[in-house]
């Protein structure tokens, strides 16, 4: 390995997370929390592309780096066409798509556009996206959803699903590829993916009312009820989507998205936080065992991840629901970070070539 200088840039909801890495080392990563307030100055998450990018640029010069040295500057993927799993090449229809938001509304949309601005400042860089939140291995049979004008999309925490199914495979000496997996990303969304041979072959769409609910998303809803609240002109679009995503889950039951909150609430003997968290745990479970179906009961394991896999009492009641499928294992917390960089690192090692996003 020579000289490979990294930039990873991580985009979220509430935070722009980014770190750099020399010889495949970590050498700085840092995360710059935005406050609501900060972030309601945009109507668009794209119009926040000059500060977020900015504080990306100010952080580095003010730890001194010497930017001119880095080649790969990686971030994470947006709501884009739906991809296959692998890194791709930043190009100006991705960077069209991103911009214009076509598929949707998400912080990882500034993923490609900040990393092609600044690796279009440094000579010889490149930039790249690893595994899209639009990584789409869904079998054919997944994708119907019971009606013509609905098809299901794959949309998911992709990059931690299959960085986490990969650490495990390697923790155990086996290959991903050969292993059937079911991975349950717990965060401010949640995902459950049935992994098969290192395919994601169904996977509820994080992003769009399905699976079970999160902190701050609804998950499925019962139809009916939905589309009498949709006409019982009380609520706006905006207000309706944002019962969905955002102001879903534990946020509309308890008024917070903190799931380390809710079980403080809950230890001390809150009725409703206890009862909640329970049917978060209960819904996960039972999405585990939805994807059981899938794979047909053939599952070499279960993971549990994200940030709500640090809690022991959501991972025990989860666990104790699902154990007779398969033995379970708590990978908790995400490193995204880390996982765009060994993807730039395989690039820039040569194990694998980078895609080109199609036309
Ligand atoms: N030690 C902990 N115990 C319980 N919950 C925790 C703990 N640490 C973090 N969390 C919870 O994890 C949630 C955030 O998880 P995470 O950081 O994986 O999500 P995110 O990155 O904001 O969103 P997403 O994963 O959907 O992209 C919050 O509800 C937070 O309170
Ligand atoms: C599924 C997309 C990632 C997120 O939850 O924000």
């Amino acid at each position: 390995m020579s000289d490979i200088r990294i930039l990873a840039i991580n985009p979220g909801s509430t935070s722009t997370k980014f770190a750099v890495y020399f010889e495949g080392e970590c050498k700085l990563k840092k995360t710059l929390r935005h406050s609501i307030e900060e972030l309601s100055l945009y109507e668009n998450i794209i119009d926040q592309f000059e500060f977020r990018k900015g504080l990306i640029i100010d952080s580095l010069v003010e730890e001194g780096f010497d930017v001119d040295k880095i080649k790969y500057v990686i971030g994470r993927g947006g709501l884009t066409y739906s991809l296959k799993s692998g890194v791709y090449l930043v190009n100006n229809r991705m960077l069209k798509h991103a911009r214009a938001g076509i598929y949707g509304q998400h912080a990882s949309n500034l993923g490609p556009l900040i990393a092609d601005y600044i690796a279009l400042q440094i000579p010889g860089a490149h930039a790249y996206v690893a595994d899209p939140v639009v990584v789409d291995e869904l079998d054919e049979i997944a994708r119907f959803s019971g009606h013509p004008l609905l098809e299901r999309r794959s949309i998911f925490h992709a990059l931690n699903q299959k960085a986490t199914a990969r650490l495990h495979a390697k923790k155990i000496g086996r290959k991903y590829e050969k292993l059937n997996l079911i991975v349950a990303h717990l965060g401010g969304g949640i995902s459950v993916g049935a992994h098969c041979k290192g395919k994601v072959i169904d996977v509820n769409n994080a992003l769009d009312g399905e699976g079970p609910f999160s902190p701050e998303r609804s998950g499925t809803l019962p139809a009916g009820q939905l589309i009498d609240l949709c006409f019982s002109k009380k609520y706006q679009k905006d207000e309706i989507r944002r019962m969905v995503i955002g102001e879903g889950g534990y946020v509309a039951y308890l008024g917070t998205n903190d799931a380390m909150e809710v079980e403080k609430r809950a230890a001390d003997g809150e009725e409703l936080a206890i009862k909640i968290q329970d049917a978060l745990g209960y819904q996960v479970a039972k999405s585990i065992g939805e994807m059981a179906v899938v794979l047909n009961g053939y599952v070499d394991a279960i993971l549990l991840t994200g940030g709500l896999a640090y809690s022991k009492y959501l991972t025990r009641f989860i666990t104790s629901k699902v154990e007779f499928i398969s033995e379970v294992h708590v990978y908790p917390g995400e490193d995204e970070l880390e996982a765009l960089a060994l993807n730039a690192l395989r690039v820039a090692t040569g194990e694998i070539e980078p895609l080109d996003y199609p036309n």
